[in-house]
């Protein structure tokens, strides 16, 4: 009897699973398309049929909000026709702002495994064929299903609300707090906890323009004078990552006054993980009084994850409080 192979469709965008040099010695920049890097990974086409498609070719540094949502219609669209999961490689370096986002739009019980190499298609003891064979494992695994984006670098999964880069070349760069939900060993996906999964935000395929969100991090001694020239640069939106548990000097309080009356202004820990404190400082610059002046907190949301989310409830016209207190609970980041 014909076995039926499992099909899962692979989007590729570039970074450096796809980069070779131009010439040997020199730097490398992304050159390979799906196919080509599919076809350097022994054994996957006994896994499942993978269909690539070349959506980007870029470094991870210019992947867009647009771009991700063109990303999420398309992993749709294949999952909707048939595909038992899908594989989007790209660059590392901002690999874990692109997970978090389209963890936020995706919303099929179809498992979105998101991938890269550390080291270069063309270097000793390169990492992204097995990346990309542990993501088409994981893509294809009863296990996977229903939990949202995953991340998988290192034989690891990783939840796309925990994960992030910790490391600027280590083959071992990503780690998740509170740590992998699952691994692949001995060609089998095991799955050890299940992140916990929000309603998915609703946001338009195609759009063209993002409401600019900035970022701004609370640092030893600066007196937050660039809090007031944000409306002015036409920011719509601003997280500050502040100390700690969220506190900042003082000096920041009377601008940060003048910006919560112009714009949606979020909390959130410069720390990278734990939550925001609510009710634990009560000196001048700590949370309660930032929280009363009516900045909006961020829980455990890491400052990179709340600037998205600010953004795309700006992008959906959704009310900012309300979308934090959706999708950005203390459980599993
Ligand atoms: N390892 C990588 O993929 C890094 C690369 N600079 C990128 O993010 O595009």
């Amino acid at each position: 009897m014909p076995t039926i192979r499992p099909r899962v469709g692979y989007l590729a965008l570039g970074g450096t699973i796809a980069s070779i040099p131009d010439e040997p010695g020199a730097p490398s920049r992304p050159g390979l398309g799906a196919a080509q890097i599919a076809a350097a990974v022994p054994g996957l086409t006994d896994v499942a049929d993978v269909a690539g498609e070349d959506l980007l070719q870029v470094s991870s540094a210019r992947v867009t909000m647009p771009d991700l949502l063109r990303v999420a219609a398309r992993a749709r669209e294949l999952v909707d026709g048939g595909a038992d999961g899908v594989v989007v490689s790209q660059g590392t370096d901002s690999l874990e702002e692109s997970a978090f986002l389209l963890d936020l739009v995706w919303d099929r019980p179809e498992p979105l495994v998101l991938t890269g190499a550390m080291r270069g298609a063309s270097v000793v003891g390169a990492d992204g064929p097995a990346n990309l064979l542990a993501s088409v494992r994981t893509a294809v695994s009863p296990q996977s299903r229903d939990l949202g984006v995953l991340v998988v670098l290192g034989d690891e999964l990783h939840a796309a609300r925990s994960v992030r880069k910790a490391h600027t070349s280590s083959p071992a760069a990503f780690v998740s707090w509170p740590g992998p939900v699952g691994w692949v060993v001995e060609d089998r996906v095991r799955v050890a906890q299940r992140p916990h999964r929000r309603p998915a935000l609703r946001l338009p395929d195609a759009v063209e323009d993002v409401p600019p969100v900035a970022l701004v991090t609370a640092t030893l001694g600066d007196d937050g004078r660039l809090l007031g020239a944000l409306p002015d640069l036409g920011y719509r939106g601003a997280v500050i990552a502040a100390f700690g548990g969220g506190h900042v000097h003082t000096s920041w309080l009377d601008p940060l006054r003048a910006l919560v009356g112009r714009m949606p202004v979020v909390l959130a820990s410069r720390t990278g993980a734990g939550e925001v404190l609510s009710r634990t400082y009560g000196y001048s610059g700590g949370e309660v009084e930032l929280l009363e002046m009516g900045l909006v907190r961020a829980g455990a949301l890491v400052p990179l994850q709340a600037r998205l989310l600010l953004q795309a409830a700006l992008l959906a016209e959704t009310d900012v409080a309300q979308a934090f207190s959706t999708h950005a609970g203390g459980e599993l980041r």
